[in-house]
C-alpha cells in the first residue's frame, strides 16, 4: 500500500491542511453552521457548499484510511522484523510476501479481516494480532455510521479535531494546503489512482470553495450594509414616530385651545345677544309707552347714543350745556339721519320738531336721560378740514393728470407734426393743384370743367376734343378759400421748425391768382396768405415754451427789376446805398449770401443762399402789423387795368414771412423757416389783352419770366437728374431757387384757370404747364440733387445759414422716417448758386403809372 508523501505523513501537515480547508467555511458560518452536521448539509442552500461538504466527507474517510494504512505499515514492518528474527533463529527460508502488492480497502474497519491477516496466514509463523487503534484528538478513529465518534458531543466531528469548534484558533490559510497538495512529483510513481482522482476533486472543491467564499464575502458585505441601512432606517422611523407623537401632542393642545376659544366666543355672543335683547326689550317697552312719533325718537336716541360712544369727542349735554343751544345741530343731525337711517324721517315729524325738542329737553332736564353728544362744532371743523384735505389731494392728483396729459398732448402734437411732414414729404416736394374760378359769363360749350376732385377736363370750342388733366386736387368754382387752405395748413407749423414753404399761384391774367392768395378785401374774403399768416402768428406767439421772432418782407419783380414793397414811399431817400431808383422805389439786386456779409445778429435772408441787400423786413407780432404791411404792399404793387382784368397785376409779388426761435443764442440758432407766397403775374396773349406800349413790355417780361419758371420746374422734375436747372434765366427763379429746389422745401403750385370757353386756349396752356410739372415731380421722396444744380456743378460750397443748419441737423421728419425705414433727406442737397448776381433793371416808376 503506497501513499502520497503529503498525505502519508499522518500528523501535522494533513491535519493543518484539513483545518485550513475548513477554517474559512467555519469562520463564515461561525456559530450558525457545523459542516459535520447533516442537518446543516441538508439545509444549506448553497449547492457549492453542499458539494464541498460531500467532498470533505470523502476526504475525511480517505484520511482516516490513510491513518489506518500507516498503522498497517507499522504493523507490517513489525511483522517483517518478527519474521526476520524468526528466520534468523532458523524458523524457515520461505520469502516474505511483498507488501507492495497488497491492496488497501478504504472500507476497512477494525474487527474485519485485514489483508495483513491474510499475509500472516501465508507466513509460517502466525502474525501478531492487530492492535486496536488508540482514540485520540490527533488520531481520530473511524467514522461511525452516524458520522460521530462515541463519546463526543453531538455536532462535533471526531474526525476533524477542532474543525467542529467555532471558537478554534484560525489555522493556516488555504494556500498552504494547496502547496501541500500540489506536490506532484513522486505521487505518480506510487500514488493510487483513486487517491489522485480524489486529490483533483479536492482541488476542484477547494477552488469552488474559494469562489464561494468570495461570493459569500460579498454577500456578507452587502448583508452588513443592508443591516446598517436597516438600523439607520429603524432609527429614522423611531425619530419620525417620536416627532409624530410630539405633533400629535401639540395638535391636541391647539385643539383644546380652539375649543376653549370657541366656547368663549359663543359665550360672548350669547352675552351680546342677551344684552341686545334686553336693550331691544327696553326700547320696545319704552316705545309701547309712547306715541308713534316718540317711538321713532326713541330709536333715534338709540342711534345717537351708539354714534356718540363711537366718537372721540364727547360732551355731556345734560350736565354742561343746555339743550336749546344744541337744537340747530340736533336738527341737522336729524336731517342726516333721515337720509341715512331707517325708518326714514317722516315730514310730519319734522313739523313737530319743536315739540320733540321740548319733550327731549324735559326728559333730559329731569335727568331721566343723559345723552353724550359729539361736539358738533369741532366735528364740523374736522369734517371740513378732512374735506379740504381730500379736495386738495384730489386737486393735486388732477393737476398731475393734467400735466401728464399736457405732456402727452405736446408729444402727440409734435408726433402729428412729424407725421404731417412725413405725409407731405411722401406726397412730394411739389404739389400741384388746380382751381377753377367762377365763370364770367354763362357757361356754354367748351371751357374747363372739374371732373371729380382730382381731374379736370377742357374742351376747346369748335368741336375740339376733350383734354383731361390730373392734379393732386382740383377745386371747382364753388370751392371756398378754406378748402384750398386745408391743403397748405399742415405745413404751416413746419415753418417754425425751419422748413421753407413756397406757395405759387400761376395762371392767365384774371384767372383768380390774387384772389386765391390775397382774397377779396372788399368782400372780406380772406386768402390763403391771410389764413397762413394768422395761423403762423398764432403758433409763434401763443404757443407755450419757445418764442419766435417773425419778420415780414415783400418785393415785386417788375419787368425783371426788384423793388421793395415795404419801403416807405415818402421817405425813400436812402438812395445812396441802394443805387439808382425812381422816386421812393428802390432798385434792388439779388446776390449770393456770404458769411462775412451776414454780420452777427443780422436777420438771415429769407431766400436762403440768396439775398437781396436792402430789402426791408418788418417784425410782425399781431395781425394788425400784418394788415398794415399788406396795405402798403397793395398800394405799392404794380397793377394796371387790361382788357382781361380790371386790376391786373403787372409784376410777380413775393411775400416772405420768416420765423426763427428767439430763445437760442447765435450759435444755437438755426436758419429761419420761411413761408413764401408768390403771386405771379398772369400770362397773357398780348393780342387778346390788347396790350400796347408799357403793358406790352410788361407782358413780354411776364411771359418770359413765366417761361423761365416753367423751365426750372421741368428741370427740377427731371427724374434723370441730368438736366441743367436754369435758375439764372429769370430773376424770379434765381431769387427763389432755394425755395423751389432746396432740400426739404415744399412747393404748392395753384394753377388757376377760367371755366369760360373764351379762355380755353389760355386754360389749356396753363393746364398743360401745370400737369407737366405735376407729372415730372418725383412723388414720395425728395428730389435728388441734379447735375445741373449749382451744388452738383461744384460751385463754391454753400455756407448759407439755412443750408448749414440743414446739413448739420436732420430734417424734422427724419426720426419718423428712420422709424419707418425711410431714408432721411440727403444732406447737402442745397443748391449752390454762383457768386454772380443779377442787376435789377431800371423801370419807370409805378406810382406815376398808377397816378
Ligand atoms: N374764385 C373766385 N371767386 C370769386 N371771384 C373770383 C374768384 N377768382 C377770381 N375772382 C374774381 O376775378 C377777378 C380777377 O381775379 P384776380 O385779380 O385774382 O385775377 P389774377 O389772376 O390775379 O389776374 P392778374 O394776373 O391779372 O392779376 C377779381 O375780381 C376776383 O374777385
Amino acid at each position: 500500500m503506497v501513499f502520497s508523501p503529503a498525505l502519508r505523513s499522518p500528523g501535522k501537515s494533513q491535519h493543518q491542511a484539513l483545518q485550513s480547508l475548513h477554517t474559512p467555511e467555519k469562520e463564515n458560518f461561525a456559530g450558525s453552521w457545523n459542516p459535520a452536521d447533516p442537518a446543516n448539509l441538508a439545509n444549506s442552500t448553497n449547492p457549492d457548499l453542499g458539494r464541498f461538504q460531500r467532498k470533505c466527507a470523502e476526504i475525511r474517510g480517505c484520511l482516516y484510511e490513510q491513518s489506518l494504512g500507516d498503522r498497517v505499515r507499522a504493523e507490517t514492518a513489525r511483522s517483517q522484523r518478527n519474521l526476520g528474527a524468526f528466520a534468523a533463529s532458523g524458523g524457515g527460508d520461505a520469502p516474505l510476501p511483498s507488501t507492495s502488492t497488497q491492496t488497501w480497502s478504504p472500507t476497512f474497519v477494525p474487527g474485519e479481516r485485514s489483508p495483513l491477516q491474510d499475509c500472516a496466514v501465508q507466513s509460517p509463523q502466525p502474525l501478531q494480532p492487530l492492535q486496536p487503534l488508540p482514540t485520540s484528538p490527533e488520531r481520530p478513529g473511524p467514522p461511525s455510521p452516524a458520522g460521530r465518534s462515541p463519546g463526543r458531543s453531538p455536532g462535533r466531528s471526531p474526525d476533524y479535531g477542532d474543525y467542529g469548534s467555532p471558537k478554534a484558533a484560525a489555522p493556516p490559510a488555504p494556500p498552504a494546503v494547496l502547496a501541500a497538495l500540489a506536490q506532484p512529483a513522486q505521487p505518480k510513481r506510487w500514488c493510487l489512482p483513486e487517491f489522485e482522482d480524489l486529490r483533483r476533486k479536492m482541488q476542484h472543491s477547494i477552488s469552488a470553495l474559494q469562489k464561494s467564499n468570495a461570493q459569500q464575502a460579498e454577500m456578507q458585505a452587502a448583508l452588513s450594509q443592508a443591516l446598517q441601512r436597516g438600523e439607520s432606517l429603524k432609527e429614522e422611523a423611531q425619530e419620525a414616530r417620536r416627532s409624530k407623537d410630539r405633533h400629535h401632542h401639540k395638535w391636541c393642545a391647539l385643539d383644546q385651545e380652539r375649543e376653549a376659544l370657541q366656547r368663549a366666543a359663543s359665550a360672548a355672543q350669547a352675552a351680546e345677544r342677551g344684552a341686545r335683547g334686553a336693550e331691544r326689550a327696553a326700547l320696545e317697552e319704552a316705545a309701547a309707552r309712547r306715541p308713534a312719533w316718540r317711538r321713532w325718537l326713541a330709536s333715534f336716541l338709540d342711534v345717537l347714543l351708539r354714534r356718540g360712544t363711537q366718537s372721540h369727542l364727547h360732551a355731556d349735554v345734560s350736565a354742561s350745556q343746555s339743550f336749546e343751544e344744541r337744537q340747530p345741530k340736533l336738527h341737522s343731525t336729524l336731517q342726516q339721519l333721515s337720509q341715512s337711517e331707517r325708518p326714514s324721517l317722516e315730514p310730519g315729524l319734522l313739523a313737530e320738531m319743536s315739540e320733540l325738542y321740548a319733550w327731549l329737553a324735559s326728559v333730559m332736564g329731569d335727568n331721566r336721560l343723559s345723552v353724550t353728544w359729539n361736539d358738533g362744532q369741532e366735528v364740523h371743523q374736522q369734517a371740513h378740514d378732512d374735506r379740504v384735505a381730500q379736495l386738495e389731494r384730489k386737486l393735486a392728483q388732477k393737476e398731475i393728470a393734467v400735466a401728464s396729459l399736457e405732456h402727452e398732448k405736446r408729444a402727440l402734437r409734435s408726433e402729428v407734426r412729424a407725421l404731417q411732414n412725413l405725409v407731405q414729404e411722401l406726397r412730394g416736394s411739389i404739389r400741384v393743384f388746380c382751381r377753377i374760378r367762377p365763370p364770367k359769363q354763362p357757361l356754354g360749350s367748351g371751357g374747363a370743367e372739374a371732373q371729380g376732385s382730382r381731374s379736370i377736363s377742357l374742351r376747346k370750342p369748335a368741336g375740339d376734343k376733350r383734354h383731361d388733366f390730373s392734379f393732386d386736387r382740383v377745386f371747382s368754382q364753388i370751392a371756398s378759400q378754406r378748402d384750398l387752405y386745408e391743403e397748405v395748413e399742415p405745413l404751416i407749423p413746419g415753418v417754425l421748425q425751419g422748413i421753407h414753404v413756397c406757395i405759387l399761384a400761376y395762371g392767365q391774367t384774371g384767372a383768380g391768382k390774387t384772389y386765391t392768395l390775397a382774397g377779396d378785401r372788399c368782400s372780406g374774403e380772406p386768402g390763403i396768405q391771410d389764413l397762413a399768416i394768422a395761423d403762423l402768428l398764432k403758433l409763434a406767439f401763443n404757443a407755450e415754451g419757445a418764442r419766435y421772432d417773425v419778420r415780414l418782407s415783400a418785393l415785386e419783380i417788375y419787368n425783371e427789376s426788384i423793388q421793395d414793397l415795404l419801403s416807405d414811399p415818402d421817405s425813400g431817400r436812402d438812395v445812396g446805398l441802394q443805387g439808382p431808383q425812381e422816386a421812393s422805389c428802390e432798385r434792388l439786386e439779388v446776390r449770393q449770401s456770404k458769411d462775412k456779409e451776414e454780420g452777427s445778429g443780422s436777420w438771415p435772408s429769407p431766400f436762403g443762399s440768396m439775398r437781396v441787400p436792402g430789402l426791408k423786413s418788418w417784425a410782425v407780432r399781431e395781425s394788425s402789423d400784418v394788415e398794415q404791411a399788406l396795405q402798403r404792399i397793395g398800394r405799392q404793387r404794380h397793377v394796371a387795368s387790361t382788357a382781361l382784368n380790371e386790376r391786373s397785376s403787372r409784376s410777380h409779388c413775393v411775400l416772405s414771412l420768416s420765423a426763427r426761435s428767439a430763445g437760442a443764442d447765435e450759435e444755437g440758432r438755426r436758419g429761419p423757416g420761411v413761408l413764401h407766397i408768390v403771386d405771379l403775374a398772369g400770362s397773357e396773349r398780348t393780342k387778346v389783352s390788347q396790350a400796347e406800349g408799357v403793358q406790352m413790355k410788361e407782358a413780354n417780361c411776364i411771359n418770359r419770366s413765366l417761361s423761365a419758371l416753367s423751365d426750372v420746374l421741368y428741370a427740377l422734375g427731371d427724374s434723370s437728374g441730368n438736366g441743367h436747372i436754369p435758375f439764372r434765366n429769370s430773376k424770379l427763379t434765381y431769387l427763389l431757387q432755394d425755395a423751389l429746389g432746396g432740400p426739404g422745401c415744399k412747393t404748392f403750385l395753384f394753377a388757376q384757370v377760367s371755366p369760360d370757353a373764351a379762355d380755353a386756349n389760355e386754360s389749356y396752356s396753363t393746364l398743360t404747364f401745370a400737369s407737366r410739372v405735376a407729372a415730372n415731380v418725383q412723388k414720395g421722396r425728395l428730389r435728388p440733387m441734379s447735375r445741373g444744380s449749382p451744388a452738383a456743378r461744384g460751385d463754391r460750397p454753400d455756407t448759407s445759414p439755412r443750408l448749414r443748419s440743414q446739413d448739420s441737423e436732420p430734417s424734422l421728419a427724419s426720426p419718423v422716417l428712420r422709424a419707418r425705414g425711410v431714408a432721411p433727406p440727403l444732406p447737402g442737397l442745397g443748391r449752390k448758386p454762383s457768386s454772380s448776381s443779377f442787376q435789377a433793371h431800371e423801370t419807370p416808376r409805378r406810382r406815376a403809372e398808377q397816378a
